[in-house]
């Protein structure tokens, strides 16, 4: 009797152990189910920092990338600008510079214009002192023929020097003639051009200049004007020379020669430069007009341009070539025609841009002769009479001009009308008189100087520059482009500047965004960090206070331990009929053990449930009571559940109880913990989570709560087997069916008995005024 006494208090001992344990077990089933569900919490937050760290990451980044290319683009735009400054700089040298060489071009061009004018002022005063018309008498020399006759000649050139000559006569009177110069046959070519080159620089000058030589046939007209190989003439000389100055003023004077040839036989005008003119043929006939006033020329004149004296003596010899030429008496190769060389110049002034056209007359002209003389017939006779006529027109318009009459008849021959702008007075004229020393042509030589004589007793009057109108109204349309030009140059540069401030606002816009930018980046950084440390300071604060709570739990329980265990074993003392419950009780702790078969998942989903459903804590007792009843075998004893039953949970565990049913082994084996990597795996971070600052906090996180749950868990482990143990040794083959319906059963009491374990524990919350659930939902 007194053993089954001992026994049944055994048993009673070994049930309250074994109710604690349940106990022990709910409470711990919920606080890792609570940890699990805070755990999943803080992994969620975790993945959705994470992404949300993702995503400020790779908004960074873009930003970053803008920000880098605004950088680029600002120090583009700053070269730009640096650039343009120096530009403007380089520009503004140059403008000054431009200025001052202006202003110094400016000195230097009056003060040349001035040189330049007294020059020719100079020059011009000379040759009126000399006579804007002047003539040059030259005597050839006896030809072979004539010393074979034993002529003697007739001119005396003892006085050639001061300009004067002497015609001896059959008679004992002597006639005195007066020239501006006067050659002797002993003189060559090169001495008579040295007299004559004054003109050709009269002619670049713009001055029209004529030179023709009169005299009998055959006293050299064409020997002084062309020349011969070896001894080039006046005409020959006279465009070198002008080459030489076209050159010698190269870059301050820019001059077009043109060239024409043409003839004047049997009062008709033919131009020799005529394609497929020859000798003798009969071309197309030019007539002199009027193109305005004193200024002639003749309309379909060839003008052959030419560069370089090469070319312009080619041209010559082309025309003279084509010339009619003719014997006669007096000479083998006489010309029958006036041969008209016309040397036309455009000048430009590249200094002051005066423009000049002038015209260069080189004139050989027909011989005259004495019909009788020579004894012409026919054709020669006809030109004999014309080129007389066309010289005795000459003669007119000179005694015209000499005796100042209104009318000088110019018209009268296509030769006087040629050469109308050369006579009237505004050109500079120079006249060959040719003379033979032959005493037998006494009476042509006294003609020739006499005619001669009266054209230099002529007074021209002063000489006009001939301004090219064409040229000026060029010259005045150019300087209205250049004024045009330098207005858009001056719209252009205008427009640069305007851009390049548009340029450097931009570049000041680009660097307000780039620092905005700046500031927004490190705004967000700023509020990733905060973030960042809300999150740590959450998981920090959970897990201090379930430390505390448990820490505090321990220390209640250890206070109220000894007393309240003391009385539950009177109570059991007192309640026989307790057995059953606690059967139900061990039932629902060894289902309760099922649970750690359960994911987290479903651990945390319960603690959810509860989370989502605090009036779940909030059930009356009664309730409780109620649905505990229809767990237990009938409802025969309903034990409410109390604070004493954990109070006694460290009460040494009893030893096996043959009555109580227990869970098979295979239940004990179900209930073995999942694997730690299970549990953590949800804790791993993202494969995103890159940060290496971030990842280490989270990984330190994760790491602490790896480890509560890692000594949470094995607690279990260690508590569990040796209940299997127990159950083990007192569980019958025959009751494994039944103890895995109670599993099931009890299964489903797990959110009741959970339930009521956390109701408990909200009440303790409640007393210490923390509410964990309510204060992490509101912190997410
Ligand atoms: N100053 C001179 N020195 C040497 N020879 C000369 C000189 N002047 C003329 N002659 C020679 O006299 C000849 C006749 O000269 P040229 O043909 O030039 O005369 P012209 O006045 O042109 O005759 P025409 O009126 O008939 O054409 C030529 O053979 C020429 O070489």
């Amino acid at each position: 009797m007194r053993e089954n006494v001992l026994k049944t208090r055994e048993c009673r001992e070994a049930q309250e152990s074994l109710r604690e344990l349940q106990m022990e077990l709910m409470r711990k089933s919920m606080h890792v189910g609570s940890l699990a569900s805070a755990v999943e919490g803080q992994v969620k937050e975790k993945s959705r920092l994470c992404q949300f760290l993702n995503v400020l990451s790779e908004k960074f980044k873009a930003l970053k990338l803008e920000h880098q290319s605004l950088r680029k683009e600002s120090l583009e735009y700053k070269n730009c600008v640096l650039d343009a400054t120096q530009m403007s700089k380089t520009i503004q040298q140059y403008v000054n510079q431009y200025a001052t060489l202006e202003h110094e071009f400016k000195e230097l061009k009056e003060k040349f214009s001035e040189e330049a004018k007294e020059r020719k002022d100079l020059y011009n005063k000379l040759i009126e002192i000399k006579g804007n018309i002047r003539v040059f008498c030259r005597c050839r020399p006896l030809n072979a023929e004539e010393i074979a006759e034993g002529a003697s000649a007739a001119i005396d050139f003892e006085s050639a020097k001061d300009g004067e000559l002497i015609v001896k006569g059959h008679v004992s009177s002597k006639k005195v003639f007066k020239f501006d110069s006067v050659f002797s046959p002993e003189e060559d070519q090169e001495k008579v051009f040295e007299k004559t080159a004054p003109f050709a620089t009269s002619v670049l000058d713009g001055f029209n200049v004529c030179i023709f030589a009169y005299g009998q046939t055959g006293t050299g007209k064409t020997f002084t004007m062309e020349g011969r190989e070896g001894a080039r003439g006046v005409n020959y000389r006279t465009l070198e020379e002008l080459f030489r100055i076209i050159k010698e003023r190269e870059g301050i004077f820019l001059y077009e020669v043109t060239v024409s040839v043409l003839e004047v036989y049997n009062e008709q005008i033919h131009d020799l430069l005529l394609t497929g003119s020859e000798p003798g043929a009969t071309t197309k006939r030019l007539e002199v007009r009027q193109a305005a006033e004193g200024v002639h020329h003749v309309p379909g004149l060839v003008e052959a341009p030419v560069t370089n004296m090469i070319e312009a003596w080619e041209v010559l010899q082309t025309g003279s070539k084509a010339r009619v030429v003719g014997s006669t008496n007096a000479n083998e190769h006489s010309s029958r025609s006036h041969c008209i060389h016309c040397v036309m110049v455009k000048g430009e002034n590249l200094i002051n841009g005066e423009c000049t056209k002038s015209k260069l007359w080189l004139i050989d002209l027909a011989g005259s002769e004495r019909v009788a003389k020579t004894d012409a017939q026919g054709e020669r006779l006809r030109e004999a009479q014309n080129i007389n006529k066309s010289l005795s027109a000459l003669g007119d318009v000179i005694s015209a001009l000499a005796t100042k009459t209104s009318h000088i008849p110019f018209r009268n021959s296509k030769l006087t009308h040629l050469l109308q702008d050369s006579l009237s007075g505004d050109s500079k004229t120079l006249m060959f008189v040719q003379i033979s020393p032959n005493e037998n042509d006494v009476g042509e030589t006294l003609c020739s100087l006499n005619f001669a004589s009266r054209v230099r007793g002529i007074e021209l009057g002063q000489a006009r520059k001939q301004v090219d109108v064409g040229e000026l109204s060029r010259y005045k349309l150019m300087v209205g482009r250049a004024k045009q030009d330098s207005k858009n140059k001056d719209a252009q540069i205008k427009t640069m500047e305007e851009t390049i401030q548009s340029l450097e606002a931009k570049n000041k816009a680009k660097d307000l965004l780039t620092v905005n930018l700046q500031e927004k980046i490190k705004e967000l950084e700023s509020q990733l960090l905060v973030e960042r440390k809300i999150a740590r300071q959450h998981v920090d604060n959970k897990i201090a206070h379930d430390h505390l709570q448990k820490q505090r739990s321990i220390k209640e329980e250890s206070y109220l331990r000894s007393p309240m265990a003391e009385r539950n074993l009177n109570s059991t003392a007192e309640k026989p009929r307790a057995a059953p419950n606690d059967f139900g009780i061990a039932k629902q702790m060894f289902s309760d053990s099922n649970t750690d078969t359960y994911s987290f998942k479903q651990l945390m989903s319960l603690g959810e449930e509860k989370e989502n459903n605090p009036d779940a804590g909030k059930l009356p007792p009664t309730t409780t009571k109620a649905r505990r009843v229809s767990l237990c075998n009938g409802g025969e004893y309903q034990q409410p559940m109390n604070q004493a039953s954990r109070r006694q949970s460290l009460i040494p565990l009893p030893r096996r109880n043959s009555l109580m049913p227990l869970p098979t082994a295979k239940l004990a084996v179900a209930a073995a913990p999942p694997p730690l990597d299970k549990i953590t795996e949800h804790l791993s971070p993202p494969p995103l989570c890159s940060p290496p600052v971030v990842s280490k906090e989270k990984g330190s996180r994760s790491k602490k709560i790896n480890s509560i749950l890692r000594r949470s868990l094995q607690k279990k482990v260690i508590i569990r087997p040796s209940m299997a143990a127990q159950a083990g040794r007192k569980v019958s083959a025959a009751t494994t069916a039944q103890g895995t319906d109670f599993g099931r059963k009890a299964a489903r009491r797990v959110p009741m008995s959970g339930g009521a374990g956390q109701r408990v524990q909200q009440h303790k919350d409640k007393e210490r005024g923390w509410n964990n659930a309510t204060s992490l939902r509101n912190n997410y």
